[in-house]
């Protein structure tokens, strides 16, 4: 039995008959083929992430597990149409808060369309892409059984400033979340979600150690999606948080060279969260 999944917080979305990922209750993610060669680019690079020794285990599991492609119904209702089979990395998760990040100041690969090319720019200067190396492409933030979800709509939050990511990064660590920007996030989770030595940072820093060396591949328009529970957060249990990297419709090979405007893109959403962390208030031991 597929499903709409409930916690998708970006990209083409099934809802509304249209052609979007779908989930079954066995923990799969099914995402259609996209059109174009964009579909089959994503296939080749799980084939190739499977396949290559070179990349170690610890920087494996970053990635969604890879179950092959099955044809399935399609959510718009064209009939069977083939889907990747990913591990589904959030609806496992009980009242999940959710944020993805499109890291990069160029969402655009080399060999695109001169149209496409002028498509990304847009949206890149229009954006914090550009200014920052990253934007907040959608997320959803847990409140409480009363007040739910916070999680604003992808045009709203496609015109953040820079400012604006930084409270939503707050924000997306703090108990009093469902009243939006307005207020002052109180960052009562962020010593557990981002801090500590399972928390975002970590993760993200050993993500970038392997980006300063890796020149297999480069990710173009690739999101961190970063998420956590609540309960265990309020139970500090250990990992309560997880990085995982989506979306490889445009990784290209990395030809010897490394990956800059994805590391670019990773060490400034680093450096966002370590500020957070160095600004808690009874933190006085300097993160980074
Ligand atoms: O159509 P749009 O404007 O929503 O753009 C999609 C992007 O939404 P954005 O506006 O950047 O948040 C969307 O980004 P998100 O996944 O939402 O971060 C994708 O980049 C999508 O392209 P592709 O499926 O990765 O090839 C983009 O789809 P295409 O326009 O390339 O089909
Ligand atoms: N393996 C997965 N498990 C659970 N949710 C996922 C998975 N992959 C993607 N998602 C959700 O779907 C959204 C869009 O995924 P993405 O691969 O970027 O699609 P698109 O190519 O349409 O942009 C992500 O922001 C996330 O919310």
């Amino acid at each position: 039995m597929f499903k709409i999944p409930e916690h998708q917080v970006a990209g083409h979305k099934a809802s509304q008959g249209l052609l979007g990922p779908l989930i079954d209750d066995s923990g799969h993610f099914y995402k259609p083929l996209q059109s174009d060669d964009r579909g089959s680019k994503e296939v080749a690079f799980y084939n190739q992430l499977s396949s290559n020794t070179e990349i170690p285990n610890h920087i494996r599991k970053f990635f969604p597990l890879y179950y092959g492609t099955q044809h399935i119904e399609a959510s718009d209702g064209s009939g069977p149409c083939p889907h990747l089979v990913l591990e589904d990395i959030v609806s496992s998760r009980a009242n999940p808060s959710v944020m993805d990040v499109k890291i990069g100041s160029r969402t655009w690969y080399p060999t695109a369309s001169e149209d496409y090319i002028m498509r990304c720019l847009k949206k890149d200067r229009e954006t914090t892409s550009l200014p920052l190396g990253f934007r907040i492409s959608g997320f959803q933030i847990y409140g409480s059984e009363e007040s739910g979800y916070w999680k604003p709509e992808k045009k709203y939050v496609l015109g953040f400033t820079a400012e604006d990511v930084r409270v939503a990064l707050r924000k997306f660590a703090s108990s009093n979340s469902s009243d939006g920007l307005g207020s002052e996030p109180d960052c009562a989770f962020a010593e557990t979600v981002y801090g500590g030595s399972n928390g975002i940072l970590a993760q993200l820093l050993k993500l970038k150690a392997w980006f300063e060396d890796q020149t297999i591949f480069h990710f173009y328009s690739c999101s961190v999606l970063m998420m956590y529970e609540k309960e265990p957060v309020l139970k500090s249990e250990s990992p309560c948080a997880v990085v995982k990297l989506v979306d490889f419709a445009h990784v290209v090979e990395g030809q010897g060279v490394i990956d800059h405007n994805f590391l670019g893109g990773l060490c400034s959403l680093i450096k966002f969260i370590s500020e957070i962390l160095n600004n808690l208030p009874h933190n006085s031991a300097e993160v980074l």
